[in-house]
C-alpha cells in the first residue's frame, strides 16, 4: 500500500486552535443575544455589518423596490435554477410515503411525516453573495410544505442584496430579514421581542455560522453542520488533466481562506502537473487572493498506488465536494460511502450542483459526512409513529405479551397499563401487579 503526499495543509492541531476560538465568541454571542434580545442584535450589526436599519425585517414594499432592481436576465436565471431544484424536491419529497400497516390481526402501526411547523433559513452573504443558498433553504422548506418559513441574509453595503430578496421571495419566504451571521442564526432561534423564534435553523455559513448552529441544536433543530465549503477531485490520467483538476480545485477554493481543495489521484504526473497549473491559475484568477489562502493552507496533493487506496483515502476525508473523473465514476458512486454529494464525470461540476442542476448545495463538512447526507426536503419532515388496536382479542394478546414483558424488567406500573386491557378486553382475571397468563 503506498498513499504519497505531495502537499499537506495545516495540522490538525492547529486547525482544533482555530475551532476553540470560534466556539468561544459563539458561546458569548449566543448568550449576548439571549439575554439583550433586539439590543444585542443591532449592535452586531453595526459592528460587523455595519448596518443600523429602523427594522431588520424588510415590509411589503421594501421586498418589491429590491426585486425591481434585478435584471430581466437575472431573473430568469432564478427562475430557471429554481425549477431544476424544485422538479428534484418534489421528486424527492414523494420518495418519502406515509404508511400504515397490520402486523398483527387488528394491530395497525404507521407513519406519517410531517412538515416541521417553523424554519429559519440563513442565506450567507459576507464574501459572496450567495443567491443560490435561498433556493436550496427556502424552496426546499417550501416544497416540504412548512408553514412559517423565515429567512435572513446580510447586508451588502448597506442595503439588501435585491437578487437574495427576489429568490427568498420567490422561493417561498413569509418573513425577510436582513441580518449577518451569528446575530441571524442566534435571533431566529431563539426569538427576540421583534422576531419570533423558529423550531430549525437550516443553511450554510462561515465558521460561526456553523458554530452558532451546532451550539443552538437541541433547543432548535439544525439541519446539519455546514461549514467552510470544502472539495476532494479524483481523477486518473484517463478521464482528466491538469487544467480540468486545477479549475476545479481552485473553484471552491476560491470560497474562503479556508475552504480544503483536496487532489487524490493515481498519477504523480497529474499530481505535479495540476499542482503547476494550479500556480499558473492563481496569477490570473481575480479571487486569487482567497483560492491563495485556502490552497496554501489547506491544500493537499495525495497519490494512492490502487483505487481501492483512493476509496479508503476519499471515505475517510470524506469530504463536503467529491468530484470524480475516472474511468470508473460509478464504481466510486457505487462504493463510496461518506461524503456530502458526488459530481461525476468531466461534463459536471461542482459550480453546477452549488447553482443550478437541482441537487441541493448545502451539505455536510468537517467529516459530517460520516453520519448525514445533505440538506433536502426529508430534512424538512419529521416522521411521527402511532399504534391502534381495532379488536378486542388483539388487545387481550398483545396486553399479555406487553404485561409479561414490563414484569420482566420490574416495571409493575407498566405492567397495569397492559393488565387493565386484559382484563377489560379479554374477560380474564389478571390481579393487580401480576404478569398476565
Ligand atoms: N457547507 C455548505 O453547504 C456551504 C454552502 C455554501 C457556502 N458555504 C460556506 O459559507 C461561508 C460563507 O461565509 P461568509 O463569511 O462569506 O458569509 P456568512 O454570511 O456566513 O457570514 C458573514 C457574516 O458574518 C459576520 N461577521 C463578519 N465578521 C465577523 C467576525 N470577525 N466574527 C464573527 N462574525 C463576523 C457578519 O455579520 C457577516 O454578515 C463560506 O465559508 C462558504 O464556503 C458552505
Ligand atoms: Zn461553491
Amino acid at each position: 500500500m503506498a498513499i504519497k503526499h505531495l502537499k499537506y495543509g495545516k495540522p490538525e492541531t492547529e486547525r482544533q486552535e482555530d475551532d476553540a476560538k470560534v466556539r468561544k465568541i459563539v458561546e458569548d454571542t449566543l448568550s449576548d443575544i439571549a439575554a439583550r434580545g433586539d439590543k444585542a442584535v443591532r449592535e452586531l450589526s453595526a459592528k460587523f455589518d455595519n448596518y443600523e436599519p429602523q427594522s431588520f425585517r424588510l415590509t411589503a414594499s421594501e421586498i418589491e423596490a429590491a426585486m425591481s432592481k434585478v435584471s430581466a436576465r437575472d431573473m430568469e436565471d432564478i427562475r430557471y435554477a429554481q425549477q431544476q431544484i424544485r422538479r428534484f424536491a418534489e421528486a424527492q419529497r414523494a420518495s418519502m410515503t406515509d404508511i400504515e400497516i397490520e402486523t398483527e390481526p387488528g394491530v395497525f402501526l404507521g407513519h406519517r411525516n410531517i412538515p416541521v411547523q417553523s424554519v429559519g433559513c440563513y442565506v450567507p452573504g459576507g464574501k459572496f453573495p450567495m443567491v443560490a443558498s435561498a433556493h436550496m433553504s427556502v424552496l426546499t422548506a417550501s416544497v416540504a410544505k412548512v408553514p412559517r418559513i423565515i429567512a435572513s441574509a446580510p447586508p451588502q453595503n448597506g442595503e439588501p442584496h435585491p437578487a437574495i430578496v427576489a429568490a427568498m421571495q420567490m422561493g417561498g419566504a413569509h418573513e425577510i430579514y436582513v441580518m449577518g451571521g451569528m446575530q441571524a442564526v442566534g435571533s431566529m432561534a431563539l426569538g427576540t421581542e421583534s422576531i419570533a423564534p423558529v423550531h430549525m435553523i437550516v443553511g450554510p455559513g462561515n465558521a460561526f455560522v456553523a458554530e452558532a448552529k451546532r451550539q443552538l441544536f437541541g433547543r432548535v433543530g439544525i439541519d446539519l453542520f455546514a461549514g467552510p465549503t470544502e472539495t476532494m477531485v479524483i481523477a486518473d490520467e484517463t478521464a482528466a488533466d491538469a487544467e480540468l483538476c486545477a479549475t476545479d480545485l481552485l473553484g471552491q477554493a476560491e470560497h474562503g481562506y479556508n475552504s480544503p481543495a483536496v487532489l487524490l489521484t493515481n498519477s504523480e504526473k497529474l499530481a505535479r502537473e495540476t499542482m503547476a497549473e494550479i500556480e499558473r491559475l492563481l496569477q490570473i484568477l481575480p479571487t486569487a487572493k482567497t483560492a491563495r489562502a485556502s490552497w496554501d493552507d489547506y491544500g493537499e496533493v495525495i497519490v494512492c498506488d490502487t483505487y481501492d487506496e483512493m476509496l479508503e483515502v476519499a471515505d475517510d476525508i470524506a469530504s463536503e465536494h467529491v468530484q470524480v473523473m475516472t474511468d470508473r465514476d460509478n464504481w466510486f458512486l457505487d462504493n463510496m460511502t461518506c461524503y456530502g454529494a458526488l459530481f461525476l464525470g468531466p461534463r459536471t461540476n461542482v459550480a453546477n450542483g452549488d447553482k443550478v442542476i437541482g441537487t441541493n448545495h448545502t451539505l455536510p463538512t468537517k467529516k459530517a459526512g460520516r453520519y448525514t447526507g445533505g440538506l433536502w426536503v426529508g430534512k424538512f419532515l419529521k416522521t411521527h409513529s402511532y399504534q391502534r388496536i381495532e379488536t378486542d382479542k388483539a388487545a387481550a394478546e398483545m396486553g399479555a405479551y406487553g404485561s409479561r414483558l414490563c414484569m420482566l424488567e420490574g416495571f409493575v406500573g407498566h405492567a397495569e397499563q397492559c393488565n387493565v386491557r386484559v382484563r377489560r378486553y379479554g374477560g380474564k382475571n389478571v390481579p393487580y401487579g401480576t404478569a398476565a397468563e
